[in-house]
């Protein structure tokens, strides 16, 4: 029983990757041509101040991000690193239960409280400061 609860507090799988680009459309030629696929979603999320566009490779998604104002996070990102991978974005089960976990584990969590993120998923972001140097964010899909 306590494997089963343990197992359900725990990152699932990498949920996707997210690349923070300057031009959405040349930058999803690139991937359609590199991955040989076509972009499946694009979607803005009005309260990230960023468009995305997803592709599916395998089991595994690529998330293309664009800051939609000059003072959006990737715009600022961009600004200061340049185009690249932002963050890896793990499954999870329970995100209420994951995000007290690792709040008593000393990570710094980005919100308080689940918000909506794209894919129709309930989203949370963990400092990087506390990972090497990585955003991290947690997925969990929303049921309705
Ligand atoms: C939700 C839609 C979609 C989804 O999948 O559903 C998304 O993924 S939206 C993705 C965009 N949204 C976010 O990233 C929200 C969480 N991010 C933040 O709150 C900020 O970006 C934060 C706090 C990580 C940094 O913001 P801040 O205002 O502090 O910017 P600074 O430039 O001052 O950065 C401080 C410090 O952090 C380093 N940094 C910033 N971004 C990243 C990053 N993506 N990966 C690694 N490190 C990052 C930055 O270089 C500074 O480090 P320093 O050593 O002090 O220079
Ligand atoms: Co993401």
């Amino acid at each position: 029983m306590v494997v089963i609860i343990l197992q359900y507090l725990a990152m699932d799988k990498i949920e996707h990757i997210g690349i923070a680009v300057s031009n959405m459309d040349a930058a999803k030629a690139t991937w359609q041509s590199l991955l040989n696929t076509v972009v499946y979603k694009t979607e803005t999320v009005d309260n990230e101040q960023v468009s995305t566009a997803f592709l599916q490779a395998g089991p595994n998604k690529i998330e293309l991000l664009q800051g939609t104002h000059p003072d959006s996070v990737i715009a600022k990102f961009i600004k200061k690193k340049g185009e690249g991978i932002h963050h890896i974005a793990f499954a999870v089960t329970d995100i209420y239960a994951e995000m007290q976990r690792l709040k008593t584990e000393g990570f710094t969590l980005l919100n308080n409280e689940p918000k909506n993120g794209a894919d129709n998923k309930l989203v949370c972001f963990v400092h990087p400061k506390d990972v090497n140097g990585v955003l991290i964010e947690l997925c969990q899909e929303r049921i309705f």
